[in-house]
């Protein structure tokens, strides 16, 4: 189980995080009440174990100014988190020539009257067939909010269509994860991954540490891996 803790702001949650047992701590570039700047992740990731995956979250930005800050920042992931550009992706993927690899989030609307399943498995459809990602991260769309709402998405619905709509992806399941509930996701969902940011927190950009533990520990146990 690959676990990602999302919305670092601060070198003693990142060290932190990563002493858990985290696989990947995620920054957060876009606009957000976490939101960092490459200078202020500079000084965080020099101190992170080698074997931690650092990956920022942008929205659909110029490809020059993700990847400048991806060098400042010594990111070793992106996170696309804005809608599916193709045409972004293709270009980034060139620039990083294979130094660091692509996140793609696909949003659920959790708007009831939204079709939010048939929009999901066609956009896993089309991202499998462009070949050029393979993990997708899952998350809640929450009125405008596109990340950190710490609202879940309808696990029932996406269950078949995670199965179905694109076996050959990574899924990483993120939206509204807690230490209660992370277990459920997986037992649910049977994903690759899973990332939380508000779900162990104490207050938006600073982490809760009895949380991280548990939220680490829930994931791990229930998929049988070591802790
Ligand atoms: O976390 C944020 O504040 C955020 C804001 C805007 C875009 C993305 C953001 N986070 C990206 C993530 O990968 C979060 O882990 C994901 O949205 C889950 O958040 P939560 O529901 O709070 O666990």
């Amino acid at each position: 189980m690959w676990i990602k803790i999302c919305a670092n702001t601060n070198l003693d949650d990142a060290k932190l995080a990563a002493e858990l047992g985290a696989d990947a701590l995620g920054f957060v570039f876009a606009p957000s009440p976490r939101r960092v700047t490459s200078a202020e992740v500079a000084k965080i990731t020099p101190h992170l174990p080698s074997t931690v995956e650092r990956v920022g979250v942008f929205y659909a930005v110029d490809a020059y100014e993700i990847a400048r800050a991806a060098h400042e920042a010594g990111l070793t992931a992106v996170q696309l988190h804005s809608g599916v550009d193709f045409a972004l992706l293709h270009r980034l993927h060139k620039l990083f020539a294979g130094q660091v690899s692509l996140i793609q989030t696909v949003h659920w609307n959790v708007e009831p009257d939204v079709a939010s399943g048939a929009i999901v498995a066609a956009q896993l459809r089309k991202i499998a067939a462009d070949g050029l990602v393979d993990r997708v991260l899952i998350d809640s769309k929450v009125g405008a909010a596109l990340g950190g709402t710490g609202v879940s998405f309808d696990w029932d619905t996406a269950r078949n269509i995670f199965d179905e709509a694109a076996p050959e992806l990574r899924l990483i399941v993120a939206g509204g994860l807690r230490p209660e509930n992370v277990a459920e996701a997986i037992q649910g969902l049977n994903p690759w991954g899973v990332d939380v940011a508000s779900g162990v927190e104490l207050e938006p950009g600073k982490k809760s540490p009895e949380k991280l533990a548990a939220f680490i520990r829930k994931a791990r146990e229930s998929r049988g891996d070591s802790i």
